[in-house]
């Protein structure tokens, strides 16, 4: 069994599949180290021969989970390494080394799956957009604060926007105008990440008209899914471009 790992700047996400066919045995979503090993020792006849990580965090975390992995499983995690070029993409940014590891590992995911043109709009805790081209030319992209980004943006430096995490899920049963605060702000926050989908969707028919794919992935891609009805949701993108870029054989 192989453990992979994508640690966002919020959440780790997890799964746990068998080496032979990557059939998945267990998988989730934590906020802490502690928590991860917890839910990872929780699964029935677990025996781990590997892990693979893609993280956008610091080195130092990165070094501490790598650490406690080690100790409590005795295996070597293998971490994800930028490069200008794999499985015919080519890294667009100037310095290959600075793309953020998550959206270049979904750019590769995301190719090998439409084998052409593709747009991957990925909403974390940042929302980030990626074009890569039919000839895999990864073209660049665009990063905006994500939905708890937006919001906590708005509670930090507002003196009378408060409200709990309940009514903030309720308040998403609907789109309408909102009547309270809560309601303004959560339905106000989504409807600039589907502006956000709409003009990257928009921007990728202006250079590929209607030959692209777009991907959507990380964990608020459900709130924008009616924004961009032709768009796949592969919520484990970044997990496929992670098997691509850190192979264990
Ligand atoms: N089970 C879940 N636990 C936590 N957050 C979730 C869950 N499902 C969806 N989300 C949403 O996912 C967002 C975080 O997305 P994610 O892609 O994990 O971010 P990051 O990679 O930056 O840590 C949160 O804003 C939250 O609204
Ligand atoms: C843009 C990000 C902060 C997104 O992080 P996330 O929302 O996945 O937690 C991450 O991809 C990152 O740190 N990128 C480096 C900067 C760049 O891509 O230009
Ligand atoms: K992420």
């Amino acid at each position: 069994m192989i453990l992979e790992l994508d640690c966002g700047n919020s959440f780790i996400k997890w799964r746990v599949i068998h080496a032979s066919d990557a059939t998945i045995v267990g998988g989730g979503i934590v906020d802490s180290d502690q928590a991860l090993l917890v839910a990872v020792l929780g699964l029935p006849s677990l025996h781990l021969q590997g892990c693979r990580i893609v993280s956008v965090r610091s080195e130092e975390e990165t070094a501490a989970l790598r650490a406690v992995l080690f100790a409590e499983f005795a295996i070597d995690a293998q971490v994800a390494l930028p490069a200008q070029a794999m499985a015919g993409v080519r890294n667009g940014y100037e310095d290959y080394q600075r793309l953020g590891m998550d959206r270049w590992l979904a750019v590769l995911g995301a190719y090998h799956l439409a084998k052409g043109a593709c747009l991957v709009i990925d909403l974390g805790t940042a929302a980030k957009a990626d074009f890569v081209a039919a000839d895999g030319e990864h073209l660049g992209g665009y990063i905006c604060p994500g939905m708890p980004l937006m919001r906590s943006q708005l509670r930090t430096h507002t003196r009378r926007i408060r409200y709990d995490d309940a009514s903030a899920e309720r308040a998403l049963n609907t789109l309408a105008p909102g009547r309270s605060t809560v309601e303004a702000v959560e339905r106000g926050c989504v409807l600039m990440l589907q502006g956000f989908a709409r003009t990257q969707i928009e921007q990728a028919r202006a250079l590929w008209g209607d030959s692209f794919t777009v991907f959507l992935t990380g964990g608020d891609a459900p709130l924008v899914r009616d924004a961009a009805p032709q768009a796949r949701i592969v919520p484990d993108l970044v997990f496929v471009g992670l098997a691509m870029a850190c192979p264990l054989d």
